[in-house]
């Protein structure tokens, strides 16, 4: 029935304060307030409906989304949101949209790689929204290989400009959000070519409508590049494609902070590492570790609820049957899931922490944590994307059929997310890089240079260094137990920095308790994983790996009674979690039943086509083959 809390039994279990973790969810209780406030404000503004999306066509969910766009701007500028607000009214608009690159790359790259001047010409224009930016570095022929580009810039002393041009189909830039049909300028990648000689992959500020009246300007060929995986999903964006032919603009449009180009065309590099080109990828890739603590734990959430709802087998004496949430198996799946999500959460707010770190040290040209920086987004990003799509898969197999409809949620959350895996770097490519750092730190062992930070673990491995001071084969040939390495690495950071969460102090009853317990799942699940590797290096003998087995059983059963109050604490709002599955009182079935009947298909009982394909097979009025 309406209005009943069908999982209260459920929230009755509690052994701990439940609101006490939202605020460690959340992050602080000004985080917590401005979340639930403005999530609140969306779930209840009809303009911020999303539940038709799976119903549109292409041309109707993309105007839908520019509609959603545009009036979430209006609330913003209306209610005068914070940026930090407006932000998080974007977040649980839910629904990837070119001001995702505007925010989220355009204006980043002004400001990391913009000189002062161009940021303030450039910085009040995007802040206002009076240009659309986006990110303008994929190619039709090169994504992960950067310095393979082949736009090019080549400037042009007799009128001081950059001539920017596509010399080949492959140059066409291809994927950038936004691009298709909304952004009015791009940051464009392109190869700087001066007096002849190339410096390098540098960013360039390119308009590509006019203001006026949005036409594409002269030497502008740009388009959408087509439907992509999965129905609604990510359709809603305009992921484009853009050609330039010989498009001039003023030499001050290079983003200048790495290198300059003078009026008379003398190259200069910036005595910083070339790799601060890069610096808008390392930003998002920060951002896309917290974004997947949010993508698990809306799948987690899901999962968790229903599985507290749904009965299966197990009736005595036709008594109810099972919870499925009780099944060992379910709970072996779903648990060290829900513990991912909490450790993902912690280990994006210590990535945080390094970027922030890390880019106040390059105002006072302090390159030193440069290359952990890049390897800790790079391989966090990777790691956290790779479990968090697997993981809402997985969320959606623990829902048995009902998981697999619209209505649960999962199979557009899973559509959505997926291309984080490869957006923003592919994860491999990223797991490369990090391998290329630790095989960096292991060569310098031994050096005065000593590891410190994330990689200070390894002058335990000195002693190896010594005694294998010998063969070394190519990194191109141990690359795939590399990338493995890398995996290992960043799992320790995630074990590490959630073990360092819970040396904090944390309030709230019963809080720190329940950390411990998902820090201990989230390890031992690990350990358990991957014990193979574990046990044939003599890390752990196989009693340890069977002890390990046993205290996981056991900390599943822990936390079964605090698994529903343990989602509860991610304070998502049903409008966001947008499942019937996961709705926060439990009344499924109802809720399924009434949203089967909305489904246009059901506007007729008799189907469009019966009469025209059906009934004539079923009146053998169609010749049949002699059976
Ligand atoms: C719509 C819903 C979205 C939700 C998302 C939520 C939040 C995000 C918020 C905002 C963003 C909005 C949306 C995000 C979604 C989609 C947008 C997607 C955008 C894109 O995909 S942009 C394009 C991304 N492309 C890539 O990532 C390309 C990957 N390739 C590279 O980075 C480089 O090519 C490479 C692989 C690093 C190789 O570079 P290269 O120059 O060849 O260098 P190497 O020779 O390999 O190394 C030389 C040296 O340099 C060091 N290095 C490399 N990179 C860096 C770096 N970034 N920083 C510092 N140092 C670096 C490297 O370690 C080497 O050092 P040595 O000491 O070993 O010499
Ligand atoms: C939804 C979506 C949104 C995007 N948005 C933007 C955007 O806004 N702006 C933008 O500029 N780009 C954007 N991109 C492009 C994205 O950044 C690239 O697709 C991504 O960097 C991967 O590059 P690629 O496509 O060249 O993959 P490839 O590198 O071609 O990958 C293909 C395969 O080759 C492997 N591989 C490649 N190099 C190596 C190597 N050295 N060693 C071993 N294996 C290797 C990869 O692991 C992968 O398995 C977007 C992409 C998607 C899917």
């Amino acid at each position: 029935m309406e209005g009943v809390d069908h999982l209260a039994h459920e929230r009755n279990k509690s052994e701990f304060d439940v609101d006490a973790m939202k605020i460690v969810w959340a992050g602080s209780p000004h985080a917590f307030d401005v979340s639930d406030r403005i999530s609140k404000l969306v779930a209840s503004d009809p303009g911020f409906r999303k539940d038709n999306r799976s119903t549109l066509s292409r041309k109707e969910l993309f105007k839908n989304t520019l509609r959603k766009a545009a009036y979430a701007w209006k609330t913003i500028v209306d209610l005068r949101l914070s940026e930090e607000e407006a932000a998080k009214l974007r977040f649980y608009v839910d629904e990837p949209a070119f001001t995702d690159l505007h925010w989220g790359m355009f204006i980043p790259a002004i400001k990391g790689q913009g000189t002062e001047e161009q940021q303030q010409k450039w910085l009040p224009l995007a802040y206002k929204m009076q240009i659309i930016g986006c990110y303008a570095q994929t190619e039709l022929g090169h994504g992960s290989n950067v310095q393979g580009l082949e736009t090019t810039a080549t400037f042009d002393p007799q009128t001081d400009e950059f001539i920017i041009h596509s010399p080949t189909l492959t140059s066409s830039k291809w994927w950038p959000g936004g691009l298709g049909k909304v952004a009015t300028h791009a940051i464009a990648y392109a190869r700087l070519i001066v007096g002849g000689r190339e410096h390098g992959v540098n960013g360039f500020i390119v308009q590509l409508r006019s203001l006026e009246d949005h036409s594409p300007l002269l030497g502008i060929t740009v388009g959408d590049i087509g439907m992509k995986f999965g129905n609604g999903a990510y359709n809603t964006m305009d992921n484009g494609v853009l050609r330039f032919d010989h498009v001039r603009i003023p030499r001050n449009q290079m983003l200048m902070r790495v290198s300059q180009v003078t009026c008379e065309g003398k190259y200069k590099q910036s005595d910083v590492p070339r790799q601060l080109v890069y610096g808008t990828m390392v930003y998002v890739r920060q951002t896309i570790v917290a974004d997947a603590s949010c993508a698990l734990s809306r799948a987690v959430c899901i999962a968790t609820r229903y599985s507290a709802v749904r009965r299966q087998f197990g009736s005595q004496n036709g008594g109810p049957e099972t919870q499925v949430i009780d099944y060992k198996t379910q709970q072996s799946r779903l648990f060290p899931l829900l513990a991912s999500a909490y450790a993902f959460r912690f280990i994006g707010e210590w990535l945080k922490w390094l970027y922030a770190d890390v880019t106040q040290r390059l105002q006072a040209n302090d390159f030193s944590t440069l290359p952990e920086a890049h390897a800790c987004t790079a391989g966090l990003k990777s790691l956290t994307t790779t479990a968090t799509a697997d993981g809402i898969e997985e969320c959606r197999k623990l829902c048995g059929g009902h998981g697999y409809l619209c209505s649960s949620g999962l199979p557009e959350l899973f559509a959505v997310y997926v291309p984080a895996c490869t957006y923003e770097g592919d994860n491999t490519v990223l797991l490369l890089q990090v391998a290329r750092f630790l095989m960096k730190t292991v060569s310098q062992l031994g050096s005065s240079k000593k590891p410190v930070g994330t990689i200070a673990y390894m002058t335990r491995v000195e002693h190896l260094m010594q005694c294998r001071c010998g063969v070394q084969r190519g990194f191109a040939e141990l690359s795939v137990d590399l990338v493995e390495a890398a995996v290992a690495h960043c799992q320790l950071i995630v074990v590490s920095k959630f073990i360092e969460k819970l040396q904090q102090e944390i309030p709230g009853k019963g809080v720190k308790q329940q950390l411990e317990v998902l820090c201990n799942i989230y390890a031992l699940f690990l350990l358990h994983k991957h014990q193979g590797d574990f046990l044939s290096t003599g890390c752990i003998t196989p009693k340890h790996a069977a002890l390990a087995n046993d205290e996981l059983r056991s900390l599943y059963s822990q936390v079964r009674p605090n698994a529903i109050a343990l989602v509860d604490a991610f304070n998502y709002t049903d409008h966001y979690l947008g499942s019937i599955l996961g709705c926060y009182d439990g009344n499924v079935y109802p809720k399924l039943y009434e949203a089967a009947w909305k489904d246009p298909l059901n506007e007729s009982v008799v189907p469009d086509g019966y009469h025209q394909y059906i009934r004539p097979l079923l009146k053998q009025e169609i010749r049949t083959a002699r059976l």
